[in-house]
């Protein structure tokens, strides 16, 4: 193995704790705490794991941690009125609806219905257009912890060659555009896409999104590229990445781990999502230099 590994874990950590002293400055302007209302419909083991970590992550940063877990036969109107209801409540400065949603129920139309101002996650059609425009606005958490962690490991990303494999709303789109907006040329791989290891060659950046366990092959890779796995799966108990991670860690330059990379990331990054929406909301202005 010659790669080094990226610890996103360690980064997500010194993150979370800038967000946590930004968060207790807020309160000690605004006259209250930040807060985050995560929705979760039905009890997938997966997401119910997923919004437990994130709760107890919102308040070690001092943020108001609202969940809100409704059954699985939750019918539409009752969703959307609970949207509504937590776009109406002042304490609340993000939302987040954990995806999927059970087949019954119209996601489209859920997300639709979160305040731009409220949408941590980046999926609205206002926040999805105002990145696609290049408009400041809030960006999906996943592929923004990406960025960040290739800016630290990298630097200016400016005229690199980047591969993003999956091409969905909440990970490869946006992540599409962010490094675009970095200066990368971007290719945008899907299940569509011919000769797949022949992009891959090209590409000093490598990100996959695929939800395919140990997908990207080592032999794939450009000498001393750098990968980030964002694939979480589960196989035989164990969580591995999209990235067969043991050929890919003898031909890349750096490589996310899985666990410990990416996923940690996604969770900062709500918090610093919530943060912003937090300081926009209330007309308080964040110190960027912190966070
Ligand atoms: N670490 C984290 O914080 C997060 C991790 N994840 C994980 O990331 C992975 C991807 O998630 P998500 O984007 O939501 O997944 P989706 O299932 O929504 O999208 C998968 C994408 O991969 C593409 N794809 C599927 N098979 C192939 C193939 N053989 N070759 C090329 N492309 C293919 C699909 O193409 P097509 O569009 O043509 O169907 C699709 O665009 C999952 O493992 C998920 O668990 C997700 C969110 C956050
Ligand atoms: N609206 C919405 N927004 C999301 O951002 C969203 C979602 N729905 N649905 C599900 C996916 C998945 N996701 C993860 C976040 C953190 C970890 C994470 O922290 N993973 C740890 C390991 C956790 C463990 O051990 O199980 C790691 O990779 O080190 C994983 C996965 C966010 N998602
Ligand atoms: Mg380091």
């Amino acid at each position: 193995m010659s790669a080094e590994i990226i610890d996103g874990k360690e980064f997500a950590a010194a993150l979370r704790a800038r967000v946590g002293e930004a968060a207790t400055a807020f309160e000690a302007a605004a006259g209250r705490k930040a807060g985050l209302a995560v929705v979760l419909v039905g009890d997938d083991p997966a997401s119910t794991v997923y919004v437990r970590s994130k709760g107890k992550a919102t308040v070690a940063a001092n943020m108001a941690s609202f969940e809100h877990r409704l059954p699985a036969d939750t019918d539409q109107a009752t969703l959307v009125a609970l949207v509504e209801q937590l776009n109406a409540d002042d304490a609340v400065d993000g939302i987040l609806v954990q995806l999927p949603l059970p087949k019954h129920l119209d996601e489209q139309a859920v997300v639709a219905a979160i305040d731009p101002a409220k949408d941590v996650d980046g999926l609205t059609p206002v926040s999805a257009g105002r990145l696609a425009l290049g408009i400041d606005g809030l960006v999906p958490c996943t592929p923004l912890g990406c960025l960040l962690l290739l800016q630290d490991q990298i630097g200016d990303l400016s005229g690199m060659d980047a591969i993003v494999i999956g091409r969905s709303i909440l990970v490869g789109k946006p992540m599409a555009a962010l490094l675009t907006a970095a200066n990368c040329t971007v290719t945008l791989a899907h299940s569509r896409t011919r000769d797949l290891a022949h992009h891959v060659a090209r590409a000093d950046i490598v990100v996959a999104a695929v939800g395919r366990a140990g997908f990207v092959k080592g032999e794939w890779l450009k000498p001393g590229a750098t990968v980030i796995d964002v694939g979480i799966n589960r196989v035989d108990g164990a969580l591995v990445g999209d990235v067969e991670f043991d050929s890919a860690a003898s031909v890349a330059g750096a490589i996310t781990p899985v666990p410990g990379g990416v996923g940690p990331m996604t969770i900062a990054c709500l918090l610093r999502n919530t943060l912003t929406a937090a300081h926009r909301r209330a007309g308080v202005t964040l110190d960027e230099a912190l966070v």
